[in-house]
């Protein structure tokens, strides 16, 4: 099989490009280095069945020479930061909406049979029903980010029932673990490198979200995309995420043990009852029932994942 790996040099997509390397594949890149990183793919750099395009998926010219000749399209590329929704929400339309649109179309007229997507729990909003699973209604995210995530999803659906490939859509909960380079943990570290002395909360600590581990991401993807080639739906949704959940107090109180400090922590009260941004979805917590179905299970719950990746994101920033 001969796949494209939009975001392919980012946080979840080179962990996703290492298993499918290690699998045997065929893996093209294309990613832009925005955000991801050369050195997060460069093991692979000059193997005979890698290959890597530099390129903005913004320019539709570069997205159909990488979809040219590929079985199965992984969408990774996108911008992740929910946060900038109030100051940048062109940027995250740009980033997930329009680059998604250039792919749709690229794959209209080419021989991929498969486009998997990561979305996101935005899309829920403030869900009521916790854990919340896939036919959760109405969705309503809060954010600008989770507009766009769903936006996509919507553009998806649409143009495989109209044009005859198929997609399985993945709405991910708060992944981490090595080279991810933006999120709660990595912002933690950073502050306290800066101030051993004082760590700043933002909103109320009280946030409580599920986090999975990016190993168990990639796993979970592979074993449901396996599932979903054998079956006859022409779009499917799946949450990924742990059936645990964990404050960002606790996270705080993990990160701050593992670097061996003991700080005073400020909370800075944050908006609209504690969040730590517009748009910040307090409780999140994602039903797996559908997901476990096929076989997969989460090797590491949230506590486990973010000590986990309290541990590597150290590591790396001690010897890098
Ligand atoms: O310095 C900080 C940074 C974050 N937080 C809090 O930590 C929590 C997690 O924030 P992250 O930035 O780690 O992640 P998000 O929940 O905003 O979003 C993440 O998970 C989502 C899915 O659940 C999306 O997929 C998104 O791309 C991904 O970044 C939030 O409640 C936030 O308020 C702080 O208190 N202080």
């Amino acid at each position: 099989m001969k796949v494209l790996v939009t975001g392919g040099a980012g946080f979840i997509g080179s962990h996703l490009v290492d298993k499918l390397m290690e699998l045997g594949w065929e893996v093209r890149v294309l990613d832009d280095l925005s955000a991801g990183s050369l050195e997060n793919i460069r093991r692979w750099l000059n193997h005979e069945r890698f290959e890597f395009i530099e390129g903005d998926m913004r320019d539709p010219g570069i997205v159909e020479e990488a979809v040219e000749g590929v079985d199965a399209v992984f969408h990774l590329a996108a911008n992740p930061e929910v946060r900038i929704g109030s100051q940048s929400p062109e940027l995250l339309y740009e980033t997930n909406v329009l680059i998604t649109y250039n792919l749709l179309n690229a794959m209209r007229d080419s021989k991929a049979k498969y486009l998997i997507f990561t979305s996101s729990s935005t899309v829920y909003g403030d869900a009521s029903v916790i854990p919340t699973p896939e036919d959760y209604a109405p969705l309503e995210p809060i954010s600008v980010y989770g507009g766009a995530k769903l936006a996509a999803e919507a553009l998806i659906s649409g143009y495989t029932h109209t044009f005859g490939f198929k997609a399985l859509i993945f709405r991910l909960a708060n992944i981490i673990g090595e080279r991810s380079n933006h999120g709660v943990i990595y912002d933690f570290i950073n502050k306290l490198r800066k101030n051993p002395e004082e760590l700043e909360i933002l909103g109320d600590g009280t946030q409580r979200k599920s986090y999975l581990h990016v190993s168990d991401t990639v796993d979970g993807m592979l074993k449901i995309f396996e599932h979903f080639r054998g079956s006859d739906k022409t779009v499917d949704f799946y949450n990924l995420g742990n059936d645990d959940w964990i404050t960002v107090r606790e996270i705080a109180e993990i990160v701050s043990e593992g670097m061996g400090l003991e700080p005073e922590f400020r909370f800075t009260g944050g908006v609209d009852g504690g969040r730590g941004w517009k748009g910040d979805v307090k409780f999140m917590r994602l039903s797996i029932e559908k997901a476990k179905e096929t076989g997969w299970r989460p090797r590491l719950n949230s506590y486990g994942a973010v000590k986990r990746t309290v541990r590597e994101l150290l590591h790396h920033i001690e010897s890098p």
